[in-house]
């Protein structure tokens, strides 16, 4: 055994801390919370490690706990941490239950572990109840197919602006820190429509780092203090949403009333449709809901789509003949044309590619929800307040549901594999399910995609020598331990005709 390391002793800590810490947004009152500190498991509750054992074990290798867990208790383990009662649930059958039969019994109001932040407000992803539903029905239309299709050129734009100005040259580069940067400008184009606004977005762009940093720090450090607590990075964090909520709100007014103006051009950004979507009364956004709904989007879209990018990066390296398919694909339907949205219907083996990167490394690899009332998960008994965890990443990969469950495989998305069947029979969880399943999904999807494409078809992508494959680090997401130092060749370069490619390169991607 070895010594426990920082990250893991961070991440134990983080969770206790989040289980304590986190009340924001939950129902129970002090009292519930204090009862339950002081409550033992009732009868009927599934069985599962000692706390002290547990926390050990989180500590050490958190995935290799959650994989021993399903192992050694089955697939509904109860426990508690930080004195909550806590069941990780890892069948089919029981995340149906939780994400879609009982789904107004599992709410995400008191689950543990769950960060809310000041950053995104009461949004769509910690609302609940009518506060919810009211969110997801005026939201929906913004998500739409023809909706989401409108972000495409800003999708290629920005990625192309991403090679041209970073990596035209090819050699190693950490590929997540570009991701991070890539995908905060995605997102805030598509929110704001950037390049009519591109002083306000310089802003938005700063402000919205220095949060992500606080976010990154505080996911990293020994200690989760507080948001309210005075510390000096609480105070940049609050400075940076302060600066990011006087632009959204002058934002907001300006668009409100160019759109009171019959004279002004139409914008077609999330913003626009969030502003003019209207409840059956007639009713729409007050300032402060849109604010925490933009902030949630944010939020919720950038570092997921960051994370993806990254792992699918990590997956062309480790299988070079998986990428020449891949690169064929792209160069059989594209030729030499900038990609859009309807060549991405066409390319059946990059949305196969992504699937099966999301199946291995689901972004989203645990997703949390509590008990609103004491209720029955199977046989078992799980009290109020009871917090479950669903694991996509166990799901994924069990060999129960996955033939050759390790291996990553994208022909096992393709007519005649095996994988579209599992995708229906509850044992494929990566955006979530039921009524609170992700509605930017296919925004992820397309602006992955995009970005990939983009991608593939300039560079060869390897692991620069003797260096080992990045492994994962579950946090509250699943992202890489540290840097995803990539060797990135332009494609021609890879044939020896440098300098005249470079030339060609730099003209397809509008490099002057
Ligand atoms: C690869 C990228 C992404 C992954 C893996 C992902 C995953 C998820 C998952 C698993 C959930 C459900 C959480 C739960 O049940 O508690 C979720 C919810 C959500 N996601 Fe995503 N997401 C991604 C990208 C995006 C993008 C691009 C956006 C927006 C632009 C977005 C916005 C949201 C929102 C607002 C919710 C809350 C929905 C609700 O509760 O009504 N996500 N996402």
């Amino acid at each position: 055994m070895g010594a426990i390391s920082t990250p893991n002793l961070q991440l134990l800590t983080a969770l206790a801390s989040h289980c304590l810490l986190r009340s924001q947004h939950a129902v129970h009152s002090s009292r519930q919370q204090l009862q339950q500190l002081t409550q033992p498991l009732p009868a009927g509750f599934p069985p599962g490690p000692r706390e002290y054992d547990l926390a050990w074990d989180l500590a050490r290798d958190p995935l290799h706990c959650l994989e021993s867990l399903r192992a050694s208790y089955g697939d509904l383990v109860g426990f508690k941490l930080a004195s909550r009662p806590i069941v990780l649930a890892s069948s089919p059958s029981y995340a149906r239950e939780v994400f879609i039969t009982q789904s107004s019994t599992f709410v995400k109001a008191g689950t543990a572990f769950f960060p809310g932040s000041s950053l995104a407000g009461n949004g769509l992803l910690v609302s609940d109840g009518d506060t919810w539903k009211r969110q997801r029905r005026l939201s929906n239309p913004a998500f739409r197919k023809a909706a989401i299709n409108s972000y495409a050129q800003a999708m290629v734009k920005v990625s192309n602006k991403m090679v041209k100005q970073k990596w035209w040259r090819g050699g190693v580069r950490d590929v997540y820190m570009d991701f991070n940067e890539l995908t905060i400008e995605i997102v805030a184009s598509a929110l704001f429509g950037a390049s009519e606004v591109s002083e306000d977005m310089v802003e938005v762009g700063a402000a919205i780092s220095s949060a992500f940093q606080f976010f990154t720090r505080s996911a990293t450090s020994m200690f989760i203090v507080p948001e309210w607590f005075p510390t000096i990075d609480n105070l940049q964090y609050k400075a940076a949403v302060t600066r990011l909520d006087n632009v959204v709100y002058r934002l907001i007014a300006e668009r409100r009333s160019q759109l009171a103006s019959s004279s002004a051009p139409a914008h077609q950004d999330l913003l626009t449709r969030l502003l003019r979507a209207r409840d059956e009364d007639d009713s729409g956004m007050d300032d402060q809901t849109l604010r925490d709904e933009l902030m949630t989007l944010l939020v919720a879209g950038q570092e997921t789509s960051a994370i993806l990018l990254s792992w699918s990066m990590v997956m062309l390296a480790l299988h070079p003949h998986i990428q020449e398919h891949l690169f064929k694909e792209v160069v059989e339907v594209l030729g030499s044309q900038e990609p859009t949205h309807s060549h991405v219907s066409q390319l059946s083996y990059m949305e196969a590619f992504i699937w099966e990167t999301l199946r291995l490394m689901p972004p989203a690899y645990i997703v949390g929800r509590c008990a609103c009332h004491s209720t029955h998960l199977g046989e078992w008994h799980l009290p109020v307040g009871t917090t479950v965890l669903v694991s996509p990443y166990l799901l994924h990969r069990d060999p129960t549901f996955w033939p050759r469950a390790l291996e990553f495989d994208p022909s096992r998305w393709q007519p005649g594999g095996d994988a579209k069947e599992h995708m229906e029979n509850d044992s494929y969880w990566p955006f979530g399910g039921g009524p609170r399943n992700c509605i930017g999904m296919g925004f992820a999807m397309l602006e992955v995609s995009l970005v990939l494409v983009t991608i593939v078809k300039h560079f060869k992508i390897s692991l620069p020598e003797g260096v080992p494959a990045p492994t994962p680090r579950a946090m509250i997401t699943l992202r890489p331990e540290s840097q995803v130092n990539l060797q990135l060749t332009p494609r021609q370069q890879s044939r020896g005709q440098q300098h005249q490619v470079n030339g060609r390169l730099k003209e397809q991607i509008g490099c002057t």
